[in-house]
């Protein structure tokens, strides 16, 4: 089933188009990131699915109803966990008071104590916001999304400011939470996050779609050609090399190739015959945020009234295939 529906969402700050036609849909029980750079839209979108903002255009439904209407909207809130940037909480409070006093919002909220061993801040409990740190203030905002028990969780970027072994375990803890049969909707500027979390991944720029896709395919990643570099043996010519060889640079060659494992193959044996090693060799696929970077290039530095087409630059491409 489908938990969240947009068609041709459009919304104008004056005369700026923050965002122009935008469509996608999120099935229930799924992660899906919003990806983009700043300025894309994409806070904007998630505060009109979140019925914080009006939209000047488009259709838009939530676990089935329209955010915009008021009485849809009151029904959402009880069914809808947010994790937003700077969300006010009382600083005097503790963790535990906070967590205690949000849960009274929802009709049927998660036990308090699980929800701050979900998170990570049993050492926390008693202690007031104001002393917490910045990343366990985050995860005590993580605490306040899901204390609902909502069916629809959207975070806002949920792990900037972690240090490396708190956003693994948030990650952990979203994943639970979807494998519990929560749909969750996240922005995050981590393409590593994106990579580690999201079933479904739609990157925005410039108020527009500009790619759709899973980690795995975005912008062509599985078909995009695997790129293989090495040392120049001594003695050895650049046409030597039994593969197409893409540039020989201060004696690095790189040479792309569609099948990186009989590529591999043929170059391994023909140095291995020649008794020469291959020093520095790598091969490596275009990473998420190789792609991403590529999709959304045409669109650092530019305003809204000279948003470009997305130039679609990997480079060779090997034949499609069919993609599911
Ligand atoms: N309340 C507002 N009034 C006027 N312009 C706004 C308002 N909110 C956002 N904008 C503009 O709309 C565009 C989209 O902003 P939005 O916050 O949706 O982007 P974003 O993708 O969330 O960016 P970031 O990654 O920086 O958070 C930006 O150009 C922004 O300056």
């Amino acid at each position: 089933m489908t938990a969240v529906a947009v068609e041709g969402l459009r919304k104008r700050y004056g005369d700026h188009e923050a965002v122009r036609g935008v469509d996608f849909t999120v099935s229930e029980g799924e992660i899906f990131a919003l990806l983009g750079p700043n300025g894309a839209g994409k806070t904007t979108t998630l505060e009109i699915l979140e019925g914080f903002r009006e939209r000047d255009g488009g259709r838009v439904e939530v676990l089935g109803r329209d955010p915009g209407k008021k009485a849809d909207g009151k029904w959402l809130r009880g069914r809808i966990g947010l994790v937003l940037q700077d969300i006010a909480v009382e600083p005097y409070l503790s963790v535990r008071e906070t967590i205690a006093r949000n849960a009274g919002y929802y009709p049927a909220p998660r036990g308090v104590d699980e929800v701050i061993d979900l998170v990570g801040l049993q050492e926390k409990r008693g202690a007031k916001v104001k002393d917490l740190s910045g990343g366990q203030k985050r995860r005590l905002d993580l605490a306040l999304g899901v204390i609902g028990d909502p069916q629809l969780l959207f975070l806002d970027e949920p792990t900037t400011g972690f240090d490396p072994g708190a956003r693994r375990g948030a990650w952990d803890v979203v994943r639970n939470l979807r494998d519990a049969g929560t749909t969750i909707v996240l922005t995050t500027h981590y393409m590593d996050e994106a990579q580690a979390l999201a079933d479904s991944v739609v990157v925005i720029a410039g108020g527009e779609i500009v790619a759709t896709g899973t980690p795995e395919t975005l912008g062509g990643r599985d078909s995009a050609l695997a790129r293989i570099s090495f040392a120049l043996p001594r003695g050895a010519v650049a046409s030597d090399i039994p593969l197409s060889v893409t540039s020989v640079e201060d004696g690095l060659v790189t040479a792309e190739a569609e099948e990186p494992t009989a590529a591999l193959h043929r170059l391994t044996d023909w140095a291995l015959r020649r008794g020469t090693p291959l020093e520095r060799l790598s091969v490596v696929q275009p990473t998420l945020e190789d792609v991403y970077l590529d999709l959304t290039r045409p669109y650092a530095d530019v305003t809204d009234k000279e948003a470009p087409s997305p130039s679609l630059d990997r480079g060779r491409r090997r034949p499609r295939r069919s993609r599911s």
